[in-house]
């Protein structure tokens, strides 16, 4: 009998209690300590959320409805999760996949736009790992415009549409929206801001919307510049300009986690009211049957390309 093809499904990670905020904050960091002020702001945030963040029960209904899907027609797949600042951390979990007997994977990573500093993040893990381990690992690079994840969004910003009134959507601003990323990666030449242009268009096509525009959010607080304008910002733009109504659409996000139940529902939503804007925000995907479908069709793509010989 074959040996199953491994999924490595990687995620960003979160902490299980807010004891466990500073060490993973400092991972995030690269090891370095944040301040007292920013470790304090950061654990206010998730108190403000209700102390922990729902992303690690979502991380694990994603993976259980993917490795669901993907054997739906009898194949053999086991799906692993790999986190980035958490455990169960990618290296460790790409020698539980050979300890297993995995001899041929796919990773694929919860973040549907390429960029070197976070996909490309991921992938360097993985295959760094998988390579000490004589494990043949391939990686999704993006799946931003896989057609099944343009359809659940174009379900959400329907749905959202009708939360504002007939006259609210005669004037009312689109904003789609992703994390932030350091400046520097415009002169390397990354491709994170096209692709997430390519989502936003495709979708405002789809929806036919006329009004809209993309706006960064959840900069990093470092030194260096992040990519601008922020969701902030544009909230201010928008109402000197006459807007009493704004959908944001956080399409760089797949799953509800800290920096959309506070960064947007809480930081944003506070902002709009004090313009005057009324504030909407798409549904996140979480486990949507769309998305893990985006996810299965991402994953053949990638077979297919390496012509595994593995199960079907
Ligand atoms: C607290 C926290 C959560 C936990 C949420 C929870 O517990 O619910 C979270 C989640 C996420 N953050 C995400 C994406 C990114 N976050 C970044 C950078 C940063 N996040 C930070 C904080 C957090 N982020 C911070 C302090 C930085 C700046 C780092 C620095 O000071 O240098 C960067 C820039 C590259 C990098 O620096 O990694 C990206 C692309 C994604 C999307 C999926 C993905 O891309 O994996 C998710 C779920
Ligand atoms: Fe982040």
């Amino acid at each position: 009998m074959n040996k199953p093809i491994g999924i490595l499904l990687m995620a960003y990670g979160t902490p299980r209690s807010l004891d466990e905020v500073e060490a993973y904050y400092t991972h995030i960091r690269r090891g370095n300590k944040p301040s007292q002020a920013l470790l304090d702001e950061l654990i206010g945030r998730y108190k403000a959320i209700g102390g922990v963040s729902p992303l690690n029960e979502i991380t694990d209904e994603q993976a259980r409805r993917l490795e669901q899907t993907l054997n739906a027609k009898g194949s053999q797949y086991k799906v692993y999760i790999g986190m980035k600042h958490a455990e169960p951390f990618i290296a460790d979990v790409v020698r539980r996949m050979a300890d297993d007997g995995i001899a041929e994977a796919v990773g694929v990573v919860l973040a549907p736009h390429y960029s070197t500093m976070s996909v490309g993040v991921y992938t360097k893990e993985a295959q760094e790992a998988a390579k000490a381990v004589g494990l043949e690992m391939k990686c999704v690079s993006s799946w931003h415009m896989q057609d099944a994840f343009l359809d659940a969004l174009e379900a959400r910003l329907r749905d959202a549409l009708e939360r504002f009134s007939e006259d609210e959507r005669r004037q009312l601003k689109v904003v789609f929206s992703a994390h932030s990323l350091p400046e520097r990666i415009l002169a390397l030449g990354d491709p994170y801001p096209k692709q997430l242009l390519e989502t936003s268009q495709a979708l405002a096509e789809r929806v036919q919307i006329r009004d809209w525009q993309f706006a960064w959010q959840s900069a990093g607080r470092t030194a260096e510049p992040w990519l601008g304008p922020d969701l902030l910002l544009v909230m201010d733009e928008l109402a000197e300009t006459g807007y009493h109504a704004m959908l944001s659409c956080p399409v760089g996000f797949v799953a509800d986690h800290l920096e959309v139940l506070y960064d947007l529902d809480i930081e944003a939503r506070q902002h709009a009211s004090q313009k005057g804007i009324h504030f909407e925000r798409t549904a996140s995907l979480n486990a949507d049957q769309r998305m893990i479908d985006a996810l299965v069709a991402a994953i053949h793509e990638v077979e297919g390309e390496s012509h595994f010989t593995g199960a079907r």
